[in-house]
């Protein structure tokens, strides 16, 4: 079937390549080039297409379904893509696995990442080869049913058995059983669990511990220990998030992870060179989150502008034709600063990943000093980009109005998914507040006379007010945002000394001065994603590339301040307001006519966007009617309940 008109006038009326966009988003021309090849290679091999629609399967029949495509995956995993290269794998992955979660999820993006990270020379020369070969497969469980935030608080325990040089693992309460870990409830064989290392009972707090779950011949569990699936969730149902308890369960010294804390035969311990230096798993996947989140945006965005333009309800002044709902202002002003968002979350996305492995090889030689910029820069980030990418998917599910609720749109699932991260990696408010507690030292810092001292991406919080000029273009929005983190972070930071110096405790202080906090923390991070977009912006080549982006980007800076009018309101007069207001409507309709080649640059497949609605050639109604038909209830005209319950109450009440 042809592609729908128009999408092909859309595309038509697009003012640059999409190659040559996908090219900026990806980071370089050879890696978007990548991704098609690997997309054009998958679309070959019949064996990766779902076997039927995933929305009409059971949980069983999901999970089924990953383990069938990953068994397939690993025939051709070598020729498919370069499996050095994460981001060649982690499209592989999306494209063959789509996003509701399998067996190899928290494998690769905490288990390795983990062994990497925390293992000894020794140790990976022992696991981590098998691991990248997926002799084995692994989990990361760290969070119990009692506790996921507080990990002081955790219960598991290691215990140092000095006469067998064995740690003890057992989990004293229920409320210590392991709850959530992905693809441990029943894929995994092996986790990285984390429990407090004592010895001679002395707690030295949460350790990671490389254990063994199940045997690697039958799959049973293994003496001692209790594991489990916790059952269905909202969403992410193609995964095992699993239980595990254990009794008494034995390992050998050696499987403590001992890159950074040691535990010596004699049962001496050696300090880490830094206190959180075992959080790192936590640290790389928050650092993943505002790429993978930027992905999910972008996938529920590619499935509601292709719509916005196929769909036609209602007249403008032509009333010969009705108009296609992308072409109205409230359908405009829902999506493209979404859009916009969607590229300014993969540019930051990019920029912690390589923050991260920078990190990495600074820890690896000895230097523990970027961490807590990384740690707060990462918890800030993953909170306002998940709860952004939750908001900006349901605001594509309503674009999408009545067919955006059926599964068919597949927005559901996206949401679900997408914001689960709201909550893994760290609640959003708690890390909102590990984010505070830096800036709120980034005052202190300047309120001693130490300004000089702070780094680059609080600096500003010391600088003075200037004059605002909004005709000059990003830069000076830029200037109302550090306007607006700026007061609110001295406000709040003010709030918490003023309480504190009345005589309240500093938790209780912290704890009444924590929503303003919470506060600063969302617009310093908003700051640091529209610096990262305009710098992002300023860099490229391409000249048609950099003219629509620029213009993305006035849809950006003008839709951010608008949305925090009221922390501005010192600054701006209600004529600088009224400016800016106009200035995003004219944007809106200048970046109209690039809508669609803006989310076709995203280059996500139809095969991983799994979305009737969404379909890259637009013959929405045709599949929708086809979608329909092969639910599993038309199978049947008379369904057996029909049968059973309805005909006979029928029948009883003609009586
Ligand atoms: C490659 C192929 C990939 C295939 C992918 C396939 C795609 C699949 C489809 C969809 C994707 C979906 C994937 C879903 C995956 C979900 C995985 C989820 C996993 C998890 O959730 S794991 C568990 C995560 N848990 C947490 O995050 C717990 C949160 N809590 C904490 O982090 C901490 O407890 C705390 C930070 C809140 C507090 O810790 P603590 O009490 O110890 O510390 P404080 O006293 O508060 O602070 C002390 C001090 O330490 C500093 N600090 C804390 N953390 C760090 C750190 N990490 N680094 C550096 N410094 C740190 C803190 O700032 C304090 O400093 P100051 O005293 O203020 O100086
Ligand atoms: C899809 C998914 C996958 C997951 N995968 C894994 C995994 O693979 N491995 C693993 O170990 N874990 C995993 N988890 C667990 C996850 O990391 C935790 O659920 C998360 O860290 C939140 O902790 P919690 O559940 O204890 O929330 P809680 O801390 O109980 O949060 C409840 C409420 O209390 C508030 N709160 C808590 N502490 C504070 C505070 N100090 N200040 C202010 N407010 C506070 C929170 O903001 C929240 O509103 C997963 C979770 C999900 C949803």
């Amino acid at each position: 079937m042809s592609e729908n008109p128009d999408l092909t006038n859309e595309r038509a009326s697009g003012t640059f390549e999409t190659n040559a966009m996908a090219a900026v988003i990806y980071g370089s021309e050879k890696f978007a080039q990548r991704r098609r090849e690997i997309t054009e290679a998958i679309s070959k091999i019949p064996e990766f297409q779902d076997s039927h629609p995933l929305v009409f399967m059971s949980r069983e029949e999901k999970i089924s379904e990953a383990c069938r495509k990953l068994a397939v995956l690993s025939n051709y995993w070598n020729s498919l893509i370069d499996t050095s290269d994460e981001e060649e794998a982690l499209h592989l992955y999306r494209e063959v696995l789509g996003l509701e979660g399998h067996p190899l999820a928290l494998h690769e993006t905490m288990f390795i990442p983990s062994l990497i990270a925390q293992a000894s020379d020794e140790q990976q020369e022992k696991w981590l080869g098998r691991a990248q070969r997926r002799e084995i497969i692994g989990c990361y469980a760290q969070t119990e049913m009692g506790h996921g935030t507080n990990l002081r608080a955790l219960e598991t325990t290691a215990t140092f058995d000095i006469s067998t040089r064995e740690f003890i693992l057992n989990s004293p309460t229920i409320t210590s059983l392991k709850w959530w870990p992905g693809a441990l409830g029943k894929s995994a064989n092996w986790s990285i669990v984390i429990a407090n290392l004592i010895i001679k009972e002395h707690n030295y707090g949460p350790h990671p511990f490389m254990v063994q779950l199940r045997d690697e011949k039958s799959h049973e569990p293994l003496p001692g220990i209790t594991v489990g699936d916790i059952g269905p969730k909202m969403a992410f149902n193609g995964a095992d998030n699993g239980f595990l308890g254990f009794k008494n369960y034995r390992i050998p010294r050696e499987n403590m992870l001992m890159r950074h804390s040691k535990v010596t035969s004699d049962g001496s311990y050696i300090k880490p060179p830094h206190a959180k230096i075992g959080y790192s798993s936590m640290v790389k996947v928050r650092s993943r989150m505002a790429m993978d989140q930027g992905l999910f945006l972008a996938s529920a965005l590619v499935i509601a502008v292709r719509y916005s333009a196929v769909r036609r309800q209602g007249y403008l002044e032509d009333k010969s034709r009705e108009v296609k709902v992308l072409d109205y202002q409230t359908q405009q002003h829902r999506l493209f600063p979404s859009i916009a968002r969607a590229y300014a979350f993969i540019f930051c996305g990019f920029e912690t990943i390589r923050l991260y492995d920078q990190l990495l090889i600074d820890v690896q030689n000895g230097n523990t000093s970027g961490m807590a910029d990384l740690h707060a820069l990462t918890s800030g980030l993953k909170s306002v980009v998940t709860y952004q990418t939750g908001e900006g998917i349901e605001q594509a599910r309503m674009a999408c109005g009545g067919h955006g609720y059926s599964m068919a749109s597949y927005i559901s699932e996206i949401y679900g998914v997408a914001i689960g991260g709201c909550t893994y990696e760290g609640e959003n408010m708690v890390m909102l507040l590990q984010l505070a507690r830096y800036l709120v030292k980034s005052i202190e810092m300047i309120q001693n006379g130490k300004s000089r001292e702070l780094g680059p991406m609080v600096a500003y919080l010391a600088e003075n007010e200037s004059e605002i000029d909004l005709n000059l273009g990003p830069n000076e929005y830029l200037k109302v945002f550090e306007y607006a983190a700026r007061n609110q972070t001295w406000r709040a930071t003010e709030k918490f000394q003023k309480l504190r110096n009345s005589g309240m405790s500093n938790e209780e202080a912290w704890n009444q001065a924590s929503v303003e906090l919470t506060r600063a923390s969302r617009l310093h991070t908003r700051l640091y994603i529209m610096s990262t977009f305009i710098n992002h912006v300023g860099s490229i080549v391409d000249q048609k590339v950099k003219g629509v982006l620029i213009d993305l980007l006035n849809v950006h800076v003008t839709y951010e301040v608008m949305d925090i009018g009221i922390y501005v309101q010192g600054l701006l007069s209600s004529n600088q307001m009224d400016l800016i207001r106009n200035q995003l409507y004219v944007s809106l309709e200048t970046i109209r006519p690039n809508a669609v080649s803006l989310v076709d640059s995203f280059q996500i497949s139809d095969m991983q966007l799994r979305s009737v609605l969404g379909r890259r050639d637009g013959n929405v109604y045709e599949n929708l009617f086809k979608w329909a038909k092969s639910s599993p209830l038309n199978k049947t005209d008379v369904l057996p309940s029909v049968t059973q319950y309805l005909k006979p109450m029928m029948e009883k009440s003609k009586l």
